[in-house]
């Protein structure tokens, strides 16, 4: 039997009042508090050990997704590992990082993995936007948003609903959306 929603399993709650949002009317969202382990390793292997320790600890269907802060100047760091900058060092510290280089370009990148449950494999969503990192501008409730500029406002400053319609989690999520579209897992709704 095809599950009749998705499980986001996150500890985050403004990824998910963005994710609610996006898949508002698409699929049934239910969600589980869970600050899971993260490893080390690239974008796709953090995301995809992530889906399989949720599954485990769920013993069922889960979401999961991790997001990535990569300043081309740095090569993509502090890419996975934006949470622990950001909160050690600030919105501040973040912009002081990039003083000794011209380029400000930093990509945003959202991997959701999706999978049935403990004993079978993850599938992968991803979804960059390029921005650049500013001082800090517009409330700065949501982990980086204030910093991150694209087309002239930062995620802070812009509209909820147009933030959701071009962000990386959008993109991301437009991703599973379309799978979802030809999947059973839409087609139970
Ligand atoms: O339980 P999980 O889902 O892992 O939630 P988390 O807050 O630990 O999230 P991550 O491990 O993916 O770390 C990503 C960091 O980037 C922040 N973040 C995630 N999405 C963001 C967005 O769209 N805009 C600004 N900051 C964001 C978030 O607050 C974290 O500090
Ligand atoms: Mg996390």
């Amino acid at each position: 039997m095809p599950p009749k929603e998705l499980n986001f399993i996150t500890s985050n709650c403004n990824k998910l009042a963005e994710v609610q949002m996006i898949l508002s009317g698409i699929v049934p969202l239910k969600s589980q508090n869970l600050d899971l382990p993260e490893i080390q390793g690239t974008i796709k292997e953090i995301s995809l050990d992530k889906c399989k320790r949720a599954a485990a600890l769920i013993q069922g269907p889960v979401l999961v997704e991790d997001t990535c802060l990569c300043f081309n100047a740095f090569k993509e760091l502090p890419g996975p590992y934006i949470k622990w900058f950001l909160q050690t060092l600030g919105h501040e510290g973040l912009n002081n990082l990039l003083v000794a280089y011209e380029d400000k370009s930093a990509q945003a990148v959202c991997t959701f993995a999706y999978c049935e449950g403990p004993e079978h494999d993850p599938i992968i969503f991803e979804g960059r936007i390029t921005g650049k990192i500013v001082p800090a501008r517009g409330p700065a409730d949501f982990g980086w948003d204030a910093v991150f500029e694209f087309d002239g406002e930062t995620f802070a400053e812009m509209d909820k609903q147009k933030k959701n319609k071009l962000s990386h989690r959008a993109i991301a999520l437009g991703k599973l959306k379309k799978w979802l579209a030809g999947s059973d897992l839409a087609r139970s709704e």
